[in-house]
């Protein structure tokens, strides 16, 4: 929330954001607009949100890698690796996957201003939290839903964790005991087809085809 408090020295105008008092912003004359023209693409976010399991990182990367082979600069926030570095402090209730999902949505903001493309992919399993993502890129957030089946994403398990859960060793997982809420009204999907999950890199190739309609790969 920003609540502007009153013009200071030189007639800027200081505000209250958060916890922070008097604080002013700082406009640099190099621009998104510069970097796009720049980089000939678009700044952007695309949200892959789905069970673990799902292959949103596998996507993420599919993406990211043909992107780069066509010349455009991706940058993939992928929530595991977060969860080392920047949301390390944060745990799995659901509080802070909340504030996981709020951080990740901020960063992506600064990559997609940054002129990148950039690739979130978390489960983000609450609705609201993603649409307050969206809502920080109103023009520029793509939503992609991996919509598996829970019992697809069960049988893969890379990492053995539905075992765990299963077995009531992790509590709160994501589609065992705690909730996935998926999306409404998304600007991909991406399912199986006739049963049959199509390759990371097809899925990719659907993505770049959403991209490049929607006017992205140019500036
Ligand atoms: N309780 C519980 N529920 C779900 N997932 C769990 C849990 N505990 C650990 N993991 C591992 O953490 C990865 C998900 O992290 P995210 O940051 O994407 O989750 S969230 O968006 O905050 O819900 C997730 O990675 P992915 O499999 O890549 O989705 C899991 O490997
Ligand atoms: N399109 C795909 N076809 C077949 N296997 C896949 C596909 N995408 C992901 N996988 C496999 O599914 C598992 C989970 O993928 P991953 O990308 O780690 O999912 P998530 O990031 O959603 O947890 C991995 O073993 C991965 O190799």
């Amino acid at each position: 929330m920003c609540k502007e408090v009153y013009a200071g020295v030189n007639n800027s105008v200081m505000s209250t954001v958060g916890k922070s008092t008097n604080i002013v912003w700082y406009e640099c004359k190099i621009g998104k607009h510069e970097r796009q023209q720049l980089l000939k693409q678009k700044g952007c976010v695309v949200w892959i949100t789905g069970l673990s399991g799902s292959g949103k990182s596998t996507v993420a990367c599919a993406l990211s890698r043909e992107l780069y082979a066509r010349g455009y600069l991706a940058y993939v926030l992928d929530g595991d690796n977060l969860r080392h570095g920047l949301n390390r402090d944060l745990s799995f209730s659901a509080e802070d996957r909340s504030e996981n999902i709020r951080r990740v949505g901020e960063v992506a903001k600064l990559f997609a201003d940054a002129g990148v493309i950039c690739i979130a992919s978390l489960i983000s399993p609450y609705r609201s939290e993603r649409d307050a993502c969206r809502a920080l890129v109103p023009d520029s957030f793509i939503e992609v839903f991996m919509d598996m089946p829970l019992e697809l994403c069960e049988a893969r398990d890379p990492k053995g964790l539905y075992k765990l859960a299963r077995a009531g060793k992790i509590k709160g997982f994501t589609g065992i005991d705690d909730p996935y809420e998926a999306p409404l009204n998304c600007e991909l999907v991406i399912q199986l087809k006739n049963g049959e999950c199509s390759s990371p890199s097809s899925m990719a190739e659907q993505i770049i085809m959403y991209l490049d309609e929607k006017g992205f790969l140019k500036a």
